[in-house]
């Protein structure tokens, strides 16, 4: 605790009970961490109203000026990586490798949009008349604000304020209840590296009061979003009357399909790299894995061998790799869904049941003779739960990875090049990874189709949702 203690400075945050503080608490060991304060609605406006001044200040920077704060931001999360990544697994739960890969994940996103930073160009237009010179020019929208989740504490936060700071914008953002912490420490670092305390603020408080603040707020101009699709919804409704830019990364329902010419070696490293990541609590992870029939019975014999490598724990002990779930509550869903399962005819190959470590722990588990009537089919259990659906043809089984609403991550394993494009083209998801489970990182646009929302984080496009084009007509007659 000594070591992260000085992430913790912030005067939000104090580690003995306080009125208008809530608990964080360690979905591990069911401990608590420390306690944050409530933004109230005052200080909420005065903070949007304040961060509208620093914006303008900071949009008045040179390019470089705003790279060269970010470059040091980026630098200062690299340093302090370690402590960094413990926080998350005390926080989130997470295994503190994947906790580290996350600040590595997050950092990516700081010095890719600094290097972005400086190449927010115009265009100059062919003209319709001779007299006439048209140009468009790129301008930050403004104050925006970034409501994240709790699976990704760092990373989320980063890949939204990254861009937005970069182009001269401003950001609130209102964390997860579950992780503020991580918030926290990413500010803390922001401000040593010189990116003003009204220009990113962090702040806290009933989601739906705070949102409304947001939706309702004139100065703010975007709102960002990384969540459920119930909330990403009602952000949506209530931005309207406001015609708010918005983000929504919402849920997902991930299909990962495996050919009957697939590596399968590489295909059951892919389902468990893509399933089992972040312990199956991540937007992309692999929801339903649909093998075709020819090979179902050795791909489930291969995944019952790797899930033995799968060890459960709290995230900071050597050796685990699947931390808790973030709360009870994400327990019964991945029971739910297996019940379900188990009594329409699929059977489970590997654990399927509390672990006895403690309430929030679920052992990895594997389903067989999973069909499309099942709940799993449906939603998403955002759980350690993989359940393997049987196809015979490729027509099928594009029919049954596209019958969801959502559209944000799918995978595909084959050796047909052929079939990779045919495929990936008829998959209406936003992402196609084929013949590999990971496909994130700061280089590429992160998003979804149908319900699992709109716009597009990260890469050369992430800018975009913050910078508003004008168009200038100059007339030299
Ligand atoms: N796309 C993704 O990455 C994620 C998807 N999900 C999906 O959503 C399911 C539920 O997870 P959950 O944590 O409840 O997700 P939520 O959508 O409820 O939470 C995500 C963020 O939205 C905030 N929030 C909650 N209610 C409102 C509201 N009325 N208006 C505005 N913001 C709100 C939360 O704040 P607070 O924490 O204070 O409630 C949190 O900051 C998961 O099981 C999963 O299926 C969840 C997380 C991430
Ligand atoms: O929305 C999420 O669940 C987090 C994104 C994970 C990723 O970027 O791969």
């Amino acid at each position: 605790m000594q070591k992260i203690k000085p992430f913790l400075m912030h005067s939000d945050i104090c580690f003995q009970q306080a009125e208008n503080h809530f608990e964080v608490v360690n979905p591990a060991t069911l401990e608590i961490i420390a306690y944050v304060k409530r933004t109230s609605f005052q200080e909420l406006n005065q903070k949007i109203e304040k961060a509208g001044i620093a914006q303008k200040q900071w949009a008045s920077k040179t390019a470089l000026e705003r790279a060269d704060i970010l470059w040091y931001w980026y630098h200062l999360i690299k340093q302090h990586k370690a402590p960094l990544a413990r926080l998350m697994t005390m926080e989130q739960g997470k295994c503190l490798t994947e906790a580290m890969g996350e600040m590595d994940y997050a950092a990516s996103f700081i010095r890719w949009f600094a290097e972005e930073a400086r190449r927010i160009d115009g265009d100059i237009l062919t003209s319709v008349k001779s007299t006439q010179k048209l140009m468009v020019i790129k301008q930050p929208i403004g104050v925006t604000a970034a409501i994240t989740p709790w699976n990704f504490p760092a990373a989320m936060i980063a890949r939204k304020a990254a861009p937005a700071l970069a182009v001269g914008c401003a950001m609130l953002v209102k964390p997860a209840t579950q992780t503020p912490l991580s918030a926290y420490a990413l500010a803390e670092l922001a401000y040593q590296a010189g990116i003003p305390q009204d220009l990113f603020v962090i702040v806290n408080g009933k989601a739906s009061e705070i949102s409304d603040t947001f939706t309702q707020h004139s100065l703010i101009r975007k709102i960002s979003f990384t969540g459920s699709t119930e909330v990403g919804a009602l952000i949506f409704k209530n931005s309207a009357n406001h015609i708010k830019k918005l983000s929504l990364e919402l849920g997902g329902n991930a299909p990962l399909i495996v050919f009957e010419d697939a590596d399968l070696d590489k295909a059951a490293e892919g389902i468990l790299a893509s399933k089992f990541r972040n312990s199956g609590q991540t937007c992309v992870c692999t929801n339903r894995v649909y093998a075709h029939r020819s090979i179902y019975e050795a791909l489930a014999t291969k995944l019952v061998e790797k899930m033995q490598f799968l060890k459960l724990g709290n995230g900071l002990e050597d050796g685990v790799n699947q931390g808790p779930l973030i709360d009870e509550k994400a327990v019964l869903k991945v029971e739910q869904h297996i019940e379900d399962a188990l009594s329409k005819g699929a059977s489970c190959l590997v654990g399927g049941k509390r672990s006895e470590l403690g309430k929030t722990f679920f052992e990895p588990t594997l389903l067989r003779d999973v069909t499309q009537q099942m709940l799993v089919a449906k939603e998403e259990t955002f759980g350690p739960l993989c359940p393997l659906f049987k196809f015979e043809t490729e027509d099928e089984v594009i029919q049954m990875a596209n019958d969801t609403e959502f559209g944000l991550a799918s995978y595909v394993f084959t050796q047909d090049t052929a079939r990779q494009w045919r495929v990936s083209e008829a998959l209406e998801y936003g992402m196609v990874g084929i013949n590999t489970g990971i496909m994130s990182n700061e280089v590429a646009p992160f998003g979804g189709v149908k319900l699992s929302g709109l716009g597009r984080e990260g890469s050369k496009y992430g800018v975009d949702d913050y910078l508003e084009l004008k168009y200038l007509c100059v007339d030299l007659d």
